[in-house]
């Protein structure tokens, strides 16, 4: 990949026999957003650590803006802007004074701090809120200012561990909104760290899936969706009036169809995958059988399939201790492998 700002390689990381994070390469791209996607002890916050150098890796090196990050952590310091999901500020002072003792403990000269530090709580959308006590903040409003925090240093990449916890779904948007206009006028490179799907999905150029310490897949949306479901690459969603006769043999006949690779019933609606789009066929065959079609609803693949997909095996292994997953209590007709 041309222009890495972040390179790691094989990086590993042992907590005694704990593997938190397995043989990790990864590089991202100046001015890319790039979403860490994955549950709770996957390792991101890990990885995220020896990415800044505050946790030495057990094996392999990370990069950041050219300095290895356990050999030069201060290099990768003075370049890189780290939020973590919760940022503490003296609740006693304004949030200008918070942003300005923040500048000057980086040694931003005097000169300037005023107008830079008022600078930022324009960019990040409290200019008018700036003279307000941060005990008076919101979270989403601490999330802003923590974000002021990072970008008065003028970093090149920013590192955000879960930023929108606990943000209302509006805070959320906006905060969002905020990041990408952030990283496409500015060309910050920015590394977000989430287990929100739906977010990341509509932030980042790029997502890395990242279970049980290791990185299992990366790519934009459209190519992840691509390699997992090339063979089923339309979901058509078919409501009906009533729900399928029991009786019915329409699952098997749908089966028959050449682009037709599974179908899923779930009361009167039924979603079928297909290897091409064959949504006039489908409502035709509905059509002729009789049904009342309520709606049609034809998508590409979205993270959470994504996502669900790489949780297969894990479902199945969740299926035979009898947790049974939401997905499984609906009944599934795949077409045999040939
Ligand atoms: N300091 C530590 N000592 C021992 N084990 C740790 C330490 N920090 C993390 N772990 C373990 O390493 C694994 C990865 O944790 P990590 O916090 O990196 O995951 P995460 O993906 O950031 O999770 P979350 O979304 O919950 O923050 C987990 O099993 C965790 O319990």
């Amino acid at each position: 990949m041309e222009n890495a700002i972040i390179e790691l390689e094989g990086l590993t990381k042992f907590y005694g026999s704990l593997k938190a994070v397995d043989n990790l390469h990864l590089r991202i791209s100046a001015g890319e957003i790039f979403g860490l996607l994955g549950p709770n002890g996957a390792g991101k916050t890990t990885t995220i650590l020896m990415m800044l150098g505050l946790t030495e890796p057990s094996g392999g090196t990370a990069r950041v803006c050219g300095f290895n990050a356990t050999s030069d952590p201060i290099s990768v310091k003075r370049k890189v802007g780290y939020m973590p999901d919760s940022v503490g500020f003296y609740d006693n002072m304004t949030a200008l004074e918070n942003l300005l003792y923040v500048a000057r403990l980086n040694g931003i000269a005097e000169q300037e701090v005023h107008q830079r530090a008022q600078e930022m709580m324009e960019l990040v959308g409290l200019g008018a809120a700036m003279h307000k006590k941060t005990s008076a903040y919101s979270r989403g409003m601490k999330q802003r200012l923590g974000l002021a925090d990072v970008l008065i240093r003028q970093p090149e990449v920013i590192i955000l561990d879960e930023p929108t916890l606990g943000i209302d779904p509006t805070g959320v948007k906006e905060f969002l909104q905020l990041i990408r206009q952030l990283s496409r006028q500015q060309g910050i490179t920015v590394l977000l760290s989430s287990h929100h799907l739906h977010q990341v999905q509509q932030v980042c150029d790029r997502v890395g899936i990242f279970v049980g310490g290791k990185l299992l897949a990366d790519g934009n949306i459209h190519q992840l969706s691509q390699y997992l479901f090339s063979e089923e690459s339309y979901l058509v969603t078919i409501t009906l009036r009533e729900p399928l006769p029991a009786t019915a043999d329409w699952e098997p006949m749908l089966l028959q169809m050449e682009a037709v690779k599974k179908v899923t019933v779930s009361g009167a609606s039924v979603e079928v995958s297909c290897a091409e789009n064959i949504t006039p066929e489908l409502v035709r065959f509905f059509v002729a059988k009789g049904a009342d079609i309520m709606g049609v609803y034809q998508k590409e693949y979205g993270l959470e399939e994504i996502y669900q997909r790489y949780f297969d095996n894990n479902l199945t292994e969740n299926v035979s201790h009898g947790k049974s997953s939401g997905l499984f209590q609906r009944s599934f007709f795949r077409k045999a492998a040939n």
